[in-house]
């Protein structure tokens, strides 16, 4: 479970990116956390993962809290963050290897692991190629991979689909289906309002800091007016906020 309790980013001792956030993912859940420009869900996945502090409030990753119990929160989940271009200059399997060292996946665990993930997302023949090679959908592979080394309960994706190919946003879509399937949890970034609406079981919409609404998509079509694309609804949820 991801409990996000009041919490606010202050940048500057000015600027509110997120304001007195509150927000329960649950087990089992794909969650999608849409919002234009400028919103704060990347303000908000940094706070969930540790990179920055929160100006206010509490955020417990199964139970634990990202503050006070740094490393066993962090040892709950993978991040994807919204840029691959990272140790440019390590092939993809040092990078791998990397990863699955600093989470002490086991050496037989790891191998087979990266053979799976390697082929379902058709990147095998490039393990061997510094990263600096990679195009960016190549990169956001080897990132989501090593996300992935050490088995994470929790998936935290920050706009995981940008620049992958159309067959590895359908492999990574299955992929967090299958996650989501076997009790566990994804949560990921998008102003890509038909990603949310294919995979997601509950979505928040947040503006300006602010969320302005949290629950099914069913629940946010009831919401608002029957059949209505989730576009005319994401822009009417944004608009007069
Ligand atoms: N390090 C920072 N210092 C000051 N202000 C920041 C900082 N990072 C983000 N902001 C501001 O906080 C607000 C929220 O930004 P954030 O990056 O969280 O939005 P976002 O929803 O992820 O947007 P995008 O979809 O464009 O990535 C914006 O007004 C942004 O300018």
């Amino acid at each position: 479970m991801i409990e996000i309790s009041n919490v606010t980013k202050v940048y500057n001792n000015t600027h509110k990116a997120v304001d007195s956030l509150n927000l329960t993912v649950k087990d089992g859940e794909i969650f999608g956390f849409l919002g234009p420009n400028g919103a704060g869900k990347t303000t908000t996945i940094k706070m969930l993962t540790g990179i920055i502090e929160a100006s206010e409030g509490e955020i417990r990753l199964n139970g634990k809290d990202i503050k006070n119990d740094t490393l066993a929160a962090k040892k709950s989940f993978g991040f994807v963050p919204d840029s691959p271009d990272m140790f440019l200059r390590l092939k993809g399997i040092e990078y791998l290897n990397f990863m699955a060292d600093i989470y002490e996946v086991p050496k037989e665990t790891r191998k087979a692991r990266i053979e799976s993930l390697a082929k379902r997302f058709e990147i095998e023949a490039a393990l061997g190629d510094r990263i600096q090679s990679y195009s960016h959908g190549m990169r956001q592979k080897i990132v989501v991979m090593g996300a992935l080394m050490h088995n994470p309960d929790i998936w935290i994706l920050d706009e995981p689909m940008t620049g992958l190919d159309p067959k590895a946003a359908f492999e990574l879509k299955n992929m967090m289906r299958e996650h989501a399937n076997s009790g566990k949890i994804v949560l990921f970034s998008t102003h890509v309002l038909e990603v949310a609406e294919k995979i997601c079981d509950r979505v928040a919409i947040i503006n300006k800091g602010k969320i302005l609404f949290c629950g099914t998509l069913k629940e946010m079509k009831e919401h608002f007016k029957e059949n209505e694309s989730l576009e005319n609804m994401f822009l009417e949820l944004t608009e007069n906020a």
